[in-house]
């Protein structure tokens, strides 16, 4: 008996391109172990680039060509039974989508058709999963409208007729009116203010509490991830280089990297000028050996070149792939303050 949700073994998904007769290959996703527990809230952060978006698209179940499955498993434990989504074939995911596993894309226009009331959208995603049709149909669609503060004008609407803060409310919306198990989320509060940010925040929160259903989301902010996620991953060229509960990757982190996000956050009354971290995140296509942070490490030593770190344990719940974890709280010059955190 387990309680994860979801179990990623040796994930591996690559972006195959032939230019001209020549191969190239982008490991976005490569080698990344991780599991998910039934009602959680997890987190992933990264710089942009980092693969986190191929990441939760394989999770999505929402990959196409050029990027590609080479190796691993993605495994949901859903009440219907279990199902491996790097394996399953059209059918089996199309089962599965919306009623237990959903995903929010980025950016809410590009999930809404322009030229389709959001009415009708609503119908197109929802009816089938939840067999529905009809008063039954709309009586269910005005109640989940009505949680989410939408009026009912709302279905009338065409997408650019709301606000951005509504479009994104209309979307968690869709990727929520079956109650799924899942819900996947890429980027659900960028590009909106700050004032709105917190109020989808709250909604993604307060949904999940009460379907009790399990979250993954995908941002860079860590402020964001700090005041909603249970855990947090780190994903840096591809890789999973450490996750935990979110205070302890907040107060005492474990990889240099997330040392250098966690400083870079800026801090009420704190005028400092922040060290940017040196260098850029490497080319996928052709990443460095050993670890990959190594050439913008500043605890680099010669086995960091050379050698893999693998991600171990190094606290309750909390893994690093750092082979010099154990010298990286010198680096965390100031810890977040605690009002910041969920
Ligand atoms: N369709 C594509 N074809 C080829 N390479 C791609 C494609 N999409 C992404 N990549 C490459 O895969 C790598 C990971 O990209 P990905 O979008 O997953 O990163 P990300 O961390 O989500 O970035 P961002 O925060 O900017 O969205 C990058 O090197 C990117 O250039």
């Amino acid at each position: 008996m387990t309680d994860n949700i979801l179990t990623v073994e040796g994930l591996k998904a690559y972006y195959q391109m032939n230019y001209f007769g020549v191969e190239r290959e982008v490991r976005a996703v490569d080698d990344i172990t991780m599991n998910v527990r039934k009602g959680e809230v997890y987190g992933i952060a990264g710089e942009s680039s980092s693969g986190k978006t191929s990441f939760i698209k394989v999770l999505a179940a929402a990959i196409r060509p050029p990027l590609r499955i080479m190796s691993g498993s993605v495994k949901y434990d859903f009440k219907t039974g279990p199902i491996d989504v790097a394996r399953a074939s059209p059918a089996e995911i199309e089962a599965v989508r919306w009623r237990h596993l959903s995903y929010i894309m980025q950016g809410s226009m590009s999930v809404l058709n322009p030229v389709r009331r959001i009415g009708k959208t609503f119908h197109d995603f929802a009816s089938r999963p939840l067999g529905l049709s009809g008063k039954a149909f709309e009586e269910r669609v005005l109640g989940h409208l009505a949680r989410l503060k939408l009026p009912p004008e709302v279905l009338r609407a065409y997408p650019h007729e709301l606000s951005g803060g509504m479009r994104q409310r209309v979307t968690i919306g869709l990727a929520t009116v079956c109650h799924p198990e899942f819900v996947i989320a890429d980027e659900p509060t960028t590009a909106l203010d700050v004032v709105v940010q917190k109020e989808v925040l709250n909604l993604i929160r307060d949904i999940q509490k009460e379907m009790n259903s399990s979250v993954v989301f995908v941002t860079h902010d860590m402020s964001v991830h700090a005041n909603v996620a249970d855990r947090v991953g780190i994903i840096y060229a591809g890789r999973l280089v450490e996750e935990g509960p979110t205070r302890q990757m907040f107060f005492t982190p474990r990889h240099p990297y997330t040392a250098h996000l966690v400083a870079s956050l800026p801090r009420i009354g704190d005028t400092r000028q922040r060290p940017a971290l040196e260098g850029r995140p490497p080319n996928l296509a052709d990443p460095p050996q050993g670890c990959r942070f190594h050439p913008r490490c500043p605890l680099a030593v010669d086995k960091c070149r050379k050698e893999v770190p693998p991600l171990e344990t190094v606290a309750p719940d909390h893994r690093s792939a750092c082979w010099r974890w154990q010298d990286v709280e010198p680096l965390v010059n100031a810890a977040a303050p605690a009002g910041e955190m969920a």
